[in-house]
């Protein structure tokens, strides 16, 4: 009986890490993206899972800013999660996701964030599906038909190299208006969002970037867009959208009819959209623009509930005693007291005194994740018994309180 030991990935062993990640996830990944990756693991928390001298599991903790709702914090983003197939199942992950939890403490982080290669490997590890996405089709035979004037300013193409520095001002701007986006920099905007060759659909165009407005100086263009072209089998190419920013809805409506027209495409592919896109909306004829998927995107644990509750914002008074379970961060279990409200820091305390009032709603840490962006509502997770309210009405007055403006959001998936 061999026994794993977790500890931090040596640079030497980078791509032996590499070589394991390929292994997991049936890559080969290519020099160029090697290059990257080394980069970018450098850079991040990495923990490795060793029997003996064997590299036998990885993960990996990119250091993010993630906006929350009124602000930001920092967050622990976990990728390259993976345990070879000859140690599957014997505790490799709970083991990594142990380290994870320590690491991030240790690290300042009070939510740990994920994008799951499977739907049924995270949840019982505290983590909760805190973004949805859609995945929009649009038919572009025709002229997109909006209820909204685009904004007639001149739309330009530039160079991807120059991108960055026209887009970032605007990105930065808005970042914050969605919960669950994080703050970029010129590496992440040049590997992640502008790579020449996309590495997952690797017949995809590079990428071409559309800018609405005259250059300004600071940066805030009116709003752009990055898509990439692909040739179909009929001989007519589809656009995919990366990302769009606007300023105003008639800026946003500049750039989707800009998308649509686009010469020889049939459609425009726009993956990963907002449930609230505002072009569900503006868009005159729905049975143009169709949501073909509706998929979980960003899962979020709450490692340091009490730091977390206390960086966002509340829309709503409230104050409820929550009995929470937390299997695998025990420590995190028991009666908790949250008092929080408009304009006020939340306190989430152990609700262990005297004058504390019963226990109004029961529930496990992977259900506080999920509402924890403004995404879920605690009452529809009553009605599916995921919940337990022994007080009528908490549950509502909960999701009063976490509610947001617009609905959480995740565009960068790593
Ligand atoms: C953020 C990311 O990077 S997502 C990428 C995740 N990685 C991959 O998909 C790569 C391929 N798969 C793997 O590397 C591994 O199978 C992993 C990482 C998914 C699981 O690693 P393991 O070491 O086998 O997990 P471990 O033994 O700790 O399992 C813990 C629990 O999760 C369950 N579990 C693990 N993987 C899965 C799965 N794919 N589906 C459902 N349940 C799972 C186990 O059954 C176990 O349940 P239990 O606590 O009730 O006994």
């Amino acid at each position: 009986m061999t026994t794993v030991q977790y500890r931090t990935l040596d640079e030497a062993h980078l791509d032996r890490a590499l070589d394991h990640a390929d292994l997991a996830f049936h890559e080969k990944t290519t020099d160029r993206l090697r290059k990257q990756f080394r980069e970018m693991m450098l850079r991040c928390e990495r923990v490795g899972a060793y029997d003996g001298e064997s590299l036998v599991g990885l993960s990996v903790a990119i250091p993010f800013r993630m906006s929350v709702p009124g602000g930001e914090l920092p967050a622990a983003g976990l990728t390259f999660v993976s345990v070879s197939p000859t140690h599957r199942r014997r505790g490799v992950l709970t083991g990594l996701l142990d380290e994870a939890w320590r690491r991030s403490a240790a690290n300042g982080q009070p939510v740990a964030v994920l994008w799951a290669s499977q739907d049924a490997i995270y949840g019982r590890f505290g983590f909760g599906t805190a973004t949805r996405a859609y995945n929009l089709e649009i038919d572009s035979t025709r002229p997109l038909a909006l209820r909204v004037t685009p904004d007639d300013r001149p739309l330009r193409l530039i160079d991807p190299e120059r991108a960055p520095g026209v887009l970032a001002g605007l990105h930065a701007a808005h970042r914050t208006e969605r919960a669950g986006r994080m703050a970029r920099d010129d590496v992440w905007w040049r590997t992640e969002v502008l790579p020449e060759e996309d590495e997952h659909e690797r017949d995809y165009s590079p990428p071409r970037v559309v800018v609405l407005g005259e250059e300004a100086p600071d940066s805030r263009t009116g709003g752009y867009a990055v898509y990439r072209t692909r040739r179909e089998a009929g001989g007519q190419a589809v656009v995919r959208l990366d990302e769009l920013e606007a300023e105003t809805p008639e800026a946003a409506a500049a750039l989707w009819q800009y998308l649509v027209a686009v010469d020889l495409t049939s459609k425009v592919r726009a993956p990963g959209r907002p449930l609230d896109d505002p072009l569900l909306f503006m868009a005159a004829d729905r049975d143009q623009v169709r949501v073909v998927a509706e998929l979980p995107a960003m899962w979020l644990r709450l490692v340091d509930p009490a730091a977390a509750l206390a960086e966002r914002s509340w829309a709503a008074p409230v104050d409820v005693v929550l009995e929470v379970t937390d299997r695998t961060l025990p420590d995190n279990a028991g009666r908790y007291r949250l008092t929080a409200g408009p304009g006020q820091r939340a306190v989430y305390r152990p609700a262990d005194r005297a004058e504390d009032p019963p226990v109004d709603l029961s529930l496990d840490m992977r259900e506080l994740g999920s509402c924890y962006l403004g995404g879920a509502k605690l009452c529809r997770m009553v009605r599916a018994g995921l919940v337990t309210e022994h007080t009528p009405g908490a549950a509502q007055r909960l999701d009063d309180a976490l509610r947001t403006p617009l609905l959480p959001h995740a565009v960068d998936s790593f």
